[in-house]
């Protein structure tokens, strides 16, 4: 049977701004090798990827990228290296134009994950499942059970309400769905963001824009309490760790 094409968008075309870093924190190394050379590495191993578009913050990124690490390491599966946008999801949704005017017509008739160049560690495991859910609901993102109590604020900063933590997912990248989908979903975004912004709406990951724009339910994936994203100074030495073992 054939195979469902499988496109990758990894996103690292962030500041980093709450790492306090003077390189962005994708490009911070470990054992001498970048942040985002191992978030790149899963998914060039992973069988079920065949293509990977890559989101950077500016024209030099992409040429640093293709020298210091897509060159050197020999990544094949990188199709694509371009610019993003100010916001997450404007890079995301430059990431989807992308797949459908870069790669083969069966990327557009396929799978797309998109995910955290932030998040390295990443696992096979995750991204095998991620595949099963996306083929089987359309949408899915990898989460984890909270394991604090987690309390919804006022706008004064009390505990306004607490809900079930039975109930409550902490939600990762990657978030995989039918491609068609999510190009519609983002299509709808970019024409009506500024609108969201001014009722304070916060787009923060791609199953929002699902669930704003659609009534399309999102799966909740099983994903892994290793599958951090490195935000802030204390992330990193966990990745380390985690790389290591
Ligand atoms: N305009 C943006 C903003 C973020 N990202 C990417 O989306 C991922 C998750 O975003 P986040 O962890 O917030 O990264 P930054 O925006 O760089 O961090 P900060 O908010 O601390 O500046 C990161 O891999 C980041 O590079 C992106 O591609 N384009
Ligand atoms: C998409 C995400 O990783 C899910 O937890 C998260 O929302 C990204 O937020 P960021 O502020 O762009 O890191």
């Amino acid at each position: 049977m054939k195979k469902t094409f499988c496109t990758a968008i990894v996103l690292a075309a962030g500041s980093g701004k709450r790492m306090g870093t003077k390189i962005a924190k994708q490009y911070l190394e470990i054992d001498g090798k970048p942040l985002l050379y191992y978030t790149l590495l899963a998914f060039e191993r992973s069988p079920q990827i065949d293509k990977i578009i890559l989101t950077v913050g500016s024209e030099e990124q992409i040429s640093y990228c293709q020298e210091t690490i897509l060159r050197p390491y020999g990544f094949q599966k990188v199709a694509s290296v371009i610019t993003g946008g100010k916001e997450r999801y404007d890079s995301v949704w430059r990431g989807l134009q992308a797949v459908r005017n870069d790669l083969p017509k069966e990327a557009a008739e396929g799978i797309v994950f998109i995910h955290d160049g932030a998040r390295p560690m990443v696992s096979e495991d995750i991204l095998e499942r991620c595949f099963q859910d996306a083929q089987k609901y359309h949408a899915c993102v990898a989460a984890v059970p909270v394991k604090d109590t987690i309390k919804i604020a006022d706008e004064n900063g009390f505990a306004e309400t607490t809900p079930r933590r039975d109930r409550v997912w902490q939600v990762q990248t990657p978030q995989t769905f039918s491609f068609g989908l999510i190009y519609d979903a983002y299509a709808r975004l970019a024409e009506q963001k500024d609108a969201l912004a001014e009722k304070g709406i916060q787009i923060t990951d791609d199953a929002m824009v699902v669930e704003t724009f659609t009534d399309h339910p999102v799966k909740l994936t099983e994903g892994s309490y290793r599958n951090l994203k490195v935000t802030t100074p204390e992330d990193l030495p966990l990745a380390e760790k985690y790389l290591h073992s």
